[in-house]
């Protein structure tokens, strides 16, 4: 028999679980199915898992950073045990958010779901209807199309790792290559290596943090290949040989372990869109301002949607806005992100907020730019820090800050307070004028613009 709900929600992460709750909050009959427990990529194989590793390799960094300085032991990292540390999170996660829902009133359903009409779907095999339907099932891996493609470990797996393999390649140069080469040669890999098929890691991030992120990279004992691309994986005994083309020809690096890390794509292949009226492209679920898609019943959100960068707090922004129409039953609010913060998580952290220069200067803006190094300034010589800089672009006569990008310690939260000034239109002199705790990275912010 076909069960009926008033809503069902597809996937259970950041952009769907919200929507969920407060869609049944409000008296509605409301599911949420997910093919994996509960909890989606942000809580249990991305952001909050990945920073767990970075808080233990933290404490690698520190030692060595202070090394000379009146700190002495050599600090290592026991793989197993920090892996048993993050499952101390990630193990409890699924079970408490599905309480949640169920305390909400939601349906907590397990299996993929596939569209078999506007208003109806499929769990696996079992059939459903709803008046609405809520899609944020989040992205996946891209498909290279390379020979060997089949010995690439996903983010997740690496997450996953029992033993940390003693020589890794990442395939690809942006967050995950970055942040997780960062925690794999802080743990104690012999030979990490990532392969960036541009001419710098990180694209989309300002070139000249970049660059002093890739030096602090080499420093680490990374081999950062930029300008190669991957061409072919081969299984050679238990180990894996990885063709890579340059500009000087074919190249070759060995390792026990290759790791995907060239992006992720929509993952809405399961969903047997068409059935159910929803147009979509390479870059997602077409969505309008209200989140709302081709099919008016149907509404989308988060990593799945071709709409904002694929980030949690825009899934959760997203979310947020599809709550509010659901309810509404109108398109009451459209979303209007504001300054998005994105942070590298790697040690020294990368951040950006706003315009690059490129961008400030296509738009004809008239600005200054405010940039240096900062490792000579107290911040980062109290904690060894040899990496850190800023440059921050300040509009001329209005004094708004129009874009940030930062390296060092501290950049993780003096990026945020960018983003605030940007959205609530704080001058550069006003910035100048509040008084912050000191010594903070806070206070440094006064010195930037
Ligand atoms: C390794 C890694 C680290 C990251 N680190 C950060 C970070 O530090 N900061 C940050 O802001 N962002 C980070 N991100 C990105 C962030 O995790 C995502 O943007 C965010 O989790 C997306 O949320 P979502 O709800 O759209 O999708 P998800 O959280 O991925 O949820 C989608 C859910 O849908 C389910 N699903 C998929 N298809 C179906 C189907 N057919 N039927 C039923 N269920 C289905 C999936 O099982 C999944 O649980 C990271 C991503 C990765 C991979
Ligand atoms: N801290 C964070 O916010 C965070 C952390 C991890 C992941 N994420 C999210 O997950 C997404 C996926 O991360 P990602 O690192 O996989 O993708 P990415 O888009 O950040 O980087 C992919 C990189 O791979 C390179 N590349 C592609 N094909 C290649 C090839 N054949 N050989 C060599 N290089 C190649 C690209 O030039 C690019 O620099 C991110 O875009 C982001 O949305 C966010």
């Amino acid at each position: 028999m076909t069960q009926e709900f008033d809503l069902i929600v597809i996937g259970g992460g950041t952009g769907g679980n919200g929507v969920a709750r407060k869609v049944a909050c409000a008296g509605w009959k409301v599911a949420s199915v997910d093919c994996r427990p509960h909890g989606g990529t942000c809580a249990l194989r991305g952001c909050d898992p990945k920073k767990m590793l970075v808080a233990v390799t933290e404490g690698v960094e520190w030692g060595r950073a202070m090394a000379g300085k009146g700190l002495t032991g050599d600090l290592s990292v026991r793989w197993p045990e920090m892996m048993t540390f993050k499952r101390s999170f990630t193990d409890v996660m699924p079970e408490r958010i599905e309480h949640g829902l169920d305390k909400s009133g939601v349906t907590v359903l397990h299996g993929t779901a596939r569209f078999t009409g506007p208003d109806t779907l499929e769990v696996d095999g079992k059939p459903l209807r709803a008046k609405h339907f809520h899609i944020a099932t989040g992205a996946r891996p891209m498909t290279l199309d390379i020979p060997g493609e089949d010995a690439l470990l996903t983010s997740t797996d690496f997450l996953e790792l029992p033993d940390l393999p003693a020589r890794m390649v990442f395939v690809g140069g942006g967050f995950i290559a970055m942040e997780f080469a960062h925690i794999a040669k802080r743990a104690g890999a012999a030979e990490v290596t990532v392969i960036e098929m541009a001419d710098l890691p990180l694209g989309g991030f300002d070139s000249d943090m970049v660059e002093m992120l890739a030096a602090a990279t080499e420093d680490l004992g990374i081999d950062l290949k930029t300008g190669a691309k991957v061409r072919e994986i081969r299984k050679s005994g238990a180990a894996f040989e990885v063709d890579y083309e340059t500009a000087s020809g074919l190249r070759t690096v060995t390792c026990d372990a290759v790791v995907h890390a060239t992006g992720r794509v929509p993952a809405i292949d399961d969903l047997n869109l068409d059935a159910a009226d929803v147009e979509h492209s390479r870059r997602g679920i077409k969505v309008s301002p209200y989140m709302r898609t081709t099919n008016p019943a149907i509404f989308a959100a988060g990593d799945c949607a071709d709409s904002g960068p694929n980030l949690t707090p825009v899934s959760a922004a997203e979310a947020r806005i599809v709550a509010m129409n659901l309810l509404a039953g109108s398109d009451a609010e459209a979303i209007d992100y504001p300054p998005i913060p994105s942070v590298v998580f790697t040690l020294p952290q990368l951040a950006t907020v706003g315009l690059s220069e490129a961008e400030a200067r296509d738009k004809g803006v008239d600005f200054e730019t405010h940039s240096a190094k900062t490792d000579g300034w107290y911040s980062s010589m109290r904690v060894g820090a040899k990496w850190s800089g800023y440059k921050v672009l300040v509009e001329n006569g209005s004094g708004k800050i129009l874009g940030a990008h930062l390296v060092g310690p501290g950049a993780e939260e003096q990026i945020n307070l960018f983003a605030m000034a940007m959205k609530t239109g704080l001058t550069a002199n006003q910035i100048k004028e509040l008084i912050f705790a000191y010594p903070s990275y806070a206070s440094d912010i006064g010195s930037m613009i």
